[in-house]
Parts: C-alpha cells; sequence; structure tokens
C-alpha cells in the first residue's frame, strides 16, 4: 500500500465523522474573497505560495513548533502572493485550528492543503476561512473530481487542481481548471523530479490556465526554470520553513515570468 493509500484510507475515516456534524459556511460570505486566479495573472513575477508544514511523511519533522500566525505574517509581510497551511493532522501534523488563525491573522487567499474525497471536507474548510482548496487528481477518479471542482466552484471557492502525469493533465485540461498546480514530487513514491513542471506545462494550450509548480523548489534558479518551463507560480514548503531569512528568500523567489506574464492580463 503506497503512502497515498494510506491517507486516503484514514480520511475515509475523518468524513464518517466530519458528516455527524455540521458546518455554517456563510461565515466566511463577510470577508471580500480575494480571487487568487485575478491576482496571479495580474502578475509580472513569479507567484509564491508560501505553505505552513509542520511535517510530512517524505521529510519526517521540519518545524515542529513553528507559531502557524507569525509564521503566515511573516510570508505576507515578505511579498507571499498566497498562504498553504497543510491541514491534515495524522501525516502532517497539520490542523484546522491553523488554517482558521492564519485566515484571521492575512489578508491574503488561503489554500487548505488536505486530501479532498467529499463535499463535507469542502464545507468544512469554507467555514474555516479557505479561499482555495486542493484536489488530487491521484486521489479520484475523473468523475470525482469533476463533482468535486463543481461542488467547491459553487460554494464560491477556487481550485488548485493538482496532477503529476499526463493522464492526470488531461483531466485537469477536461474539466477547464482555471489553476492547475503541477507536482513535481510523486506523491506515491516521494520522488521529486523539476522536470514534471517542463513536460506537463506543455500539454497546455489555453493561454488563462495558470499553472503551478509544486514541491521540490529551494533557489532562485529553480523558480527561473519554472519560470522558463511555463509556471506562473511556485508552492514551497519547507525551503520556506527551514528558512533564516525568509524575506531575502521569497524575493529572490520572485523571478520575472516568462514574456512578462499572461497577454491579457492589465
Ligand atoms: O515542501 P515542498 O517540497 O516545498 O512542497 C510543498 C508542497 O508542494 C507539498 O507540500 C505538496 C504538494 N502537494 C501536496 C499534496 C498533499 C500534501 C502536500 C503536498
Amino acid at each position: 500500500m503506497t503512502i497515498l493509500d494510506r491517507i486516503l484510507r484514514e480520511k475515509e475515516k475523518e468524513i464518517a465523522l466530519l458528516k455527524e456534524q455540521s458546518f455554517n459556511n456563510s461565515m466566511n460570505e463577510s470577508k471580500p474573497a480575494v480571487k487568487a486566479v485575478q491576482s496571479f495573472r495580474n502578475a509580472e513575477h513569479m507567484n509564491v505560495i508560501a505553505e505552513i508544514k509542520r511535517s510530512s511523511p517524505s521529510k519526517g519533522k521540519i518545524a515542529m513548533m513553528v507559531d502557524p500566525v507569525k509564521q503566515a505574517k511573516l510570508y505576507e509581510a515578505s511579498g507571499a502572493d498566497a498562504i498553504s497551511v497543510l491541514t491534515d493532522e495524522t501525516f502532517f501534523n497539520g490542523s484546522m485550528d491553523d488554517l482558521q488563525a492564519v485566515q484571521k491573522a492575512v489578508d491574503l487567499p488561503i489554500l487548505c492543503k488536505d486530501f479532498f474525497l467529499d463535499e463535507v471536507q469542502i464545507d468544512r474548510a469554507k467555514a474555516a476561512g479557505a479561499s482555495i482548496i486542493l484536489l488530487i487528481a491521484a486521489a479520484m477518479s475523473a468523475a470525482k473530481l469533476k463533482d468535486l471542482y463543481q461542488y467547491a466552484s459553487d460554494q464560491g471557492l477556487e481550485v488548485l487542481c493538482e496532477v503529476h502525469n499526463e493522464r492526470e493533465m488531461e483531466t485537469a485540461i477536461d474539466i477547464g481548471a482555471a489553476i492547475i498546480g503541477i507536482n513535481n514530487r510523486d506523491l506515491k513514491t516521494f520522488k521529486v523530479d523539476l522536470s514534471t513542471t517542463r513536460h506537463l506545462a506543455a500539454m497546455v494550450s489555453d493561454p488563462d490556465t495558470v499553472l503551478i509548480s509544486e514541491s521540490g523548489m529551494q533557489t532562485c534558479e529553480d523558480a527561473s526554470q519554472a519560470s522558463k518551463n511555463g509556471a506562473h507560480g511556485i508552492l514551497v514548503g519547507e525551503t520556506l520553513m527551514r528558512s533564516s531569512d525568509v524575506t531575502a528568500l521569497i524575493s529572490s523567489l520572485k523571478v520575472p515570468l516568462k514574456e512578462g506574464g499572461f497577454p491579457n492580463a492589465r
């Protein structure tokens, strides 16, 4: 059984418990929704989605003692364009409380990074203040991905649709995903290969699609390579969590976008 299988099995248990609760998902309505897709398209420099990540199955402990609110404020003050909060407890030591606290403390779009398999998880993420959710193509059928994408959109949430091979990319394109995340890490083997972004970005022909290169980003050379390969954003966890100078790191990652960014923006 792969780690992804183990995580998904755990999620099924979590979903059964969540179904016994109800979530007031109008709670978040008063805060003006910052549409990440629009701000990403307006950028001339690499969009940086900065992640709060205490630990992971592949790397073990990364920053167990992090104060998520402090870290998120530092990300925001350093020029991050969105914040990703890992909310899975069992495998990543995160929590929905982290996300809720972060959302209250910053004005940036907040990505709820979890393994979504059911609408009830989307309701909970929205109630906690998420503005974007992650849908991992490798975790479900194409039909399910489409249904959850639609459900999240109907709730006013944005979706980062994550792919890591050609078949998943075809599905993401097929459902018309506005923001596609190309994961350089294979969730089944943990192997990181930055050329995954080049390979899969080349399949996208819609000039309005926002492409995010995810995982394994360490240096401004990596960010430049991602830009050359067609990415408009990068999702960075471990390197930022371990950095002693987050501000300098984020500013070095904000490299110019290929051809100045989106042709029709601004
Ligand atoms: O810490 P890294 O290598 O910078 O990676 C961040 C992010 O891409 C990674 O946390 C991630 C991408 N997709 C996921 C799906 C589930 C859990 C985690 C992830």
